[in-house]
């Protein structure tokens, strides 16, 4: 196990320390950046909203935070996780097999979509436990009493489904199974990609919810990757808001539904389906997300932001995740707030007068 060298913890009760965290692809058109040079720190105990449009780099961040991206990309950087006890690890310098061993499922798990091949479809869900133990050294009579208990807290019948194979099973009974086989060896962290997506609205609601009360039951920090805005602000502490591989905005849920700063925040909550909102109020965003090898100059919005100017077509705007509640990569968040309207901020102002710079 690769322990950080680095004695002093950081500010605050971070979990996940991401330092400078790259995800490259060599690709046949030259090396292709989905995830780039991302500084973040996840705080124990919050749950985390990662949210942006498809292709933003949210799962490359979350899998990141594991160590667990697909192959054949490389990450680059350091993540360093805080047990609540013991020392600080570098995630980013361990081996597969490392990670398998201590820190993966015991430490931090990872839940994706049920779909695709998160099942072996010839194991029933109690081989998909006892493997989990196997694997981990787990008693298997402690172990199925815990998976019995987990499956009871997800509204699941465990004498009906353990002995079922995943076929059996309905979109949202699979999922919760994937969420009870993440939970089952306690870890502090996990992490979820777009752990609701296939399925439909009251399930996915019905998820969420019971994911905030497992988390508060085993006191879990859940990092949450989605696209749904309005699922996600249910239970989220803090949202993240990802643009072109890399973070736009971060700030407390509330401050982040009400008052964001960046413009592309402000376009995505007007894009979103709001049923107390005016639908006039509603708007798509104009243009499309940029693919990792043509990423804009600058303030890589600038050519869909309606408030940016030559400055933003030259100059990156800094994030400061540090120290700060909220913040927005943006030179201009006045004129954003001003000119960029939200559903709920009512109607933008005439002013077409852009603000002083920031
Ligand atoms: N195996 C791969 N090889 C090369 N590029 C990849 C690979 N997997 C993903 N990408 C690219 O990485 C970028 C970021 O992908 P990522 O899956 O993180 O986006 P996302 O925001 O999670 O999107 P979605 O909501 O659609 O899952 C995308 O441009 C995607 O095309």
């Amino acid at each position: 196990m690769t322990v950080a060298e680095s004695a002093e913890r950081p500010a605050g009760d971070v979990v996940f320390e991401v330092r400078d965290v790259s995800v490259t692809f060599d690709m046949e058109a030259g090396e292709s950046r989905v995830l780039d040079g991302v500084d973040f720190d996840v705080y124990r105990g919050e749950t985390l909203g990662i949210v942006g449009e498809s292709g933003s780099g949210k799962s490359m961040f979350a899998s990141s935070l594991l160590n667990a991206v697909v192959e054949p990309g490389r990450v680059g950087g350091e993540v360093t996780y805080y047990p609540e006890e013991g020392e600080p690890i570098t995630v980013t310098d361990m081996s597969e097999s490392e990670l398998k061993a201590g820190v993966r499922w015991q430490e931090m798990a990872f839940v994706v979509q049920s779909a695709g091949s998160a099942f072996n479809p010839t194991m029933t869900v109690r081989q998909h436990f006892l493997e989990t133990f196997a694997a981990h050294g787990v008693d298997e009579r402690e172990g199925l009493k815990r998976a019995h208990e987990i499956c009871r807290d997800l509204y699941l019948n465990p004498e009906q489904v353990l002995p079922s194979y995943p076929h059996e099973l309905s979109g949202g009974m699979k999922q919760r199974v994937l969420i009870a086989l993440g939970v089952v060896l306690d870890p502090e962290v996990v992490v979820l990609d777009e752990p609701t997506a296939a399925l439909d609205l009251l399930m996915q609601r019905a998820i969420v919810s019971l994911l905030s009360d497992i988390k508060e039951k085993y006191d879990l920090t859940l990092v949450f990757v989605t696209h749904d805005l309005n699922l996600i602000s249910l239970i989220a502490d803090r949202l993240a808001v990802m643009y072109a591989f890399e973070f736009a905005e971060v700030g407390p849920t509330e401050q982040m539904l009400t008052e964001p700063e960046h413009p592309y925040t402000r376009a995505l909550l007007s894009a979103v389906p709001n049923v107390s909102a005016p639908l006039s109020t509603m708007a798509a965003i104009p243009g499309s997300t940029p693919n990792p090898n043509d990423v804009p100059s600058g303030c890589p919005y600038h050519p869909r932001c309606p408030v940016a100017d030559e400055r933003c077509a030259r100059e990156a705007p800094a994030l400061d995740v540090f120290g700060e509640e909220h913040a927005a990569a943006c030179h201009y968040p006045d004129a954003s707030k001003r000119e960029v309207r939200i559903p709920t901020a009512g109607p933008a102002e005439s002013d077409e007068e852009r603000g002083v710079d920031e």
